[in-house]
C-alpha cells in the first residue's frame, strides 16, 4: 500500500524518550513496515490528535509465514523491529508495547506461534498484541479504535469487521484460488483469462487483447500462456488493473464486466461480515465506520472509480456506513493499537 503521507519523520537525536517507545508493525505480502513512536500519553495531543509523531520507520520484505516460511517471516519482522529502534536510538528494553499486524495470522494457534517467537526478546512486562493486518488497517482509518469495518483491495483483498465489545468476522482474504475475485489479482487474472476464452472462440472479441498484449510487450495471445508461467507471482498480475479499467473506460463491455463483479465481489465481503456482527443494528440503520484501503479503491480513475461503487452497492442497504480512506499508513494503525492499548493500562494503573 502506497502513497501515504505518514507525517513529519522526527530526528531523534537523544537516547529513548522518556515514558519509553511503541512499535507498530504491518506485515503484508509485499513488504514488511515497522513504525517506532513515542509512548508518551502526551504524544498525541502534540500532533493535533490526527496521528502519532514518528521516530522512525523501516521496512523489509514479506513476513506473511504462509508465503515465505517460518524461519524467514520470524527472521523478517526481528530486523525491521531492530532497525526502526535502532533509527530511533532505542532498545528493547525502551518498549512498552508492540502490535504486530501481519498478514497469515487467521487463527489463534497463528497468533500463539508469533508471541512464542518473541516473548523472550522483550521484557516480560511489553503488551505484544498480534492480529491479521488488517487490524492495522482499520485502526489507520480510526486512531486505533477497533469498531466497524475494513476492507482492504490491493494484490489481495479481504474485509474484517470488529463490534465494540471484541467479536471479530472476515471475509474473503482465502487467497486467489479460493476466490478473491474483487482483488487485483482477481480482477487481472480474468481479464487475462478473458483475452485466452475470445482467442479460442468460446467468449466475445474484447479490447483487452490489444491493449494487455501491448503493455506486456507481446504479439499474440498464445505468447500471454508462456507469460503467465514465466512467473505467476500475483502482484505480477495484479498490476493489469490499470489496463482493465482504461479499458472498459474506452467502452469495452468484457472489462467493464469484469470491474463491475469486482464491485459486487467486495461489497458483499463487507456486507456478509456486517451482517454477521449485526454492525448495523436492529434498525439497519446504525452508524460505523467503513475503513477503505489498497490500490484498487484508492485509485481516482477517469471515470471507473472502484471504491465509489462499492461505497454506493454498500450504503444502498446500510446507511449508516461512514467510508473512510485514511491518511496514515497501516503500520502506523498498528501503533495506535498498542499505543491504545498501554496508556490505557497506564491510566487503569492511575486511578487504582
Ligand atoms: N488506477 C488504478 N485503478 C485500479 N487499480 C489500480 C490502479 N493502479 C494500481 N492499481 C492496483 O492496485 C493493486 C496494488 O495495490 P496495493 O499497492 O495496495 O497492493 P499491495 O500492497 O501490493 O497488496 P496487498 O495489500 O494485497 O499486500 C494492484 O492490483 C494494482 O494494479
Amino acid at each position: 500500500m502506497k502513497g501515504y503521507p505518514n507525517g513529519e519523520i522526527s530526528v531523534f537525536e537523544e537516547e529513548t524518550p522518556p515514558g519509553g517507545v511503541v512499535l507498530g508493525l504491518d506485515g503484508g505480502a509485499t513488504s514488511t513496515v515497522c513504525v517506532c513512536v513515542s509512548a508518551a500519553s502526551a504524544s498525541i495531543a502534540i500532533t493535533g490528535a490526527k496521528s502519532l509523531p514518528i521516530l522512525s520507520r523501516a521496512t523489509a520484505g514479506c513476513s506473511n509465514f504462509n508465503s515465505v516460511g517460518e524461519a524467514s517471516a520470524k527472521e523478517t519482522l526481528e530486523k525491521v523491529m531492530v532497525e526502526a529502534l535502532s533509527k530511533a536510538h532505542s532498545s528493547h528494553s525502551a518498549v512498552r508495547a508492540i502490535c504486530l499486524a501481519v498478514s497469515g495470522v487467521n487463527h489463534p494457534s497463528d497468533q500463539h506461534k508469533i508471541l512464542d517467537w518473541f516473548r523472550e526478546l522483550f521484557p516480560s512486562h511489553v503488551k505484544i498484541i498480534i492480529e491479521n493486518d488488517a487490524v492495522a488497517a482499520m485502526a489507520s482509518g480510526t486512531m486505533g479504535r477497533l469498531h466497524g469495518c475494513v476492507l482492504i483491495a490491493g494484490t489481495g483483498s479481504i474485509a474484517y469487521g470488529f463490534t465494540e465489545d471484541g467479536r471479530q468476522a472476515r471475509a474473503a482474504g482465502a487467497g486467489p484460488i479460493l476466490g478473491d475475485w474483487g482483488s487485483g489479482y482477481g480482477i487481472a487474472a480474468q481479464a487475462l483469462t478473458a483475452i485466452i476464452r475470445a482467442h479460442d472462440g468460446r467468449a466475445p472479441q474484447t479490447v483487452l487483447t490489444k491493449n494487455i498484449l501491448k503493455v506486456l510487450g507481446l504479439t499474440s495471445p498464445d505468447e500471454v500462456i508462456g507469460w503467465t508461467y514465466a512467473d505467476p507471482s500475483w502482484a505480477r498480475i495484479a498490476a493489469l488493473v490499470p489496463v482493465v479499467v482504461a479499458s472498459a473506460e474506452d467502452g469495452d463491455e468484457v472489462a467493464d464486466e469484469i470491474l463491475h463483479c469486482s464491485v459486487r465481489e467486495l461489497s458483499d465481503s463487507v456486507k456478509a461480515v456486517i451482517r454477521r456482527l449485526g454492525l448495523c443494528g436492529e434498525n439497519g440503520k446504525s452508524p460505523f465506520p467503513l475503513v477503505m484501503v489498497g490500490g484498487v479503491l484508492e485509485a481516482n480513475n477517469k471515470k471507473w472509480n472502484i471504491g465509489n461503487e462499492v461505497i454506493k452497492q454498500i450504503l444502498a442497504d446500510y446507511p449508516g456506513v461512514s467510508p473512510i480512506r485514511p491518511e496514515v499508513e497501516p503500520a502506523v494503525g498498528a501503533a495506535l493499537v498498542a499505543w491504545n492499548q498501554y496508556n490505557r493500562a497506564v491510566r487503569g494503573d492511575q486511578i487504582s
